[in-house]
């Protein structure tokens, strides 16, 4: 599995979490910034991982900001993306088991780096459940045809 990893400012340390625990586990990853804790603009950094995921070329992505909201509120926008705020494992299993979430989003000013790594160990571990949630899901993708830009 390859990981698309990134986060602006409010989630850089966080995200430092996230990749000592990828290459501890040696999932295969790739850090799409940002690279310093200079201020930078959290739709950015979450369309680049949002692309990535969204194109086939990593089969999901985590995203760290200072809340998890707007990166996720980003990140949906990008159509065949599934994003989901955890602070919790329940969450997290969840968000894989239910939704087929295929990105992760986390808050740094909201959690600490044991829940995190706890909460990212959970979600990629989960796998979709289907059945009934296949359908659901489905919805999802029917919307989002339904307001689809036709330019794209
Ligand atoms: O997405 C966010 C808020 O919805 C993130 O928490 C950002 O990291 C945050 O907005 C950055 O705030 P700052 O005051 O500019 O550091």
């Amino acid at each position: 599995m390859k990981i698309a990893v990134a986060s602006d400012h409010g989630g850089y340390i966080l995200k430092k979490t996230v990749i000592a625990l990828l290459e501890e586990s040696s999932i295969a990853y790739k850090d799409f910034g940002t690279f310093s804790a200079d201020p930078v603009d959290y739709p950015d950094i979450a369309l680049a991982v949002a692309e990535a995921v969204s194109g086939g070329a990593y089969e999901r992505g985590i995203l760290c900001c200072g809340t998890g909201i707007g990166v996720a509120i980003a990140a949906n926008k990008v159509p065949g993306i599934r994003a989901g705020q955890c602070h919790d494992t329940f969450s997290a299993r969840a968000a894989r088991e239910h939704n087929d979430a295929n990105i992760l989003t986390m808050g740094e000013r909201v959690i600490g780096p044991g829940l995190a790594r706890d909460i990212v160990t959970t979600w990629l571990q989960a796998e979709f459940q289907g059945g009934r949630h296949s359908r659901r899901v489905d919805k999802i993708g029917v919307i989002e045809s339904k307001y689809n830009c036709s330019s794209r």
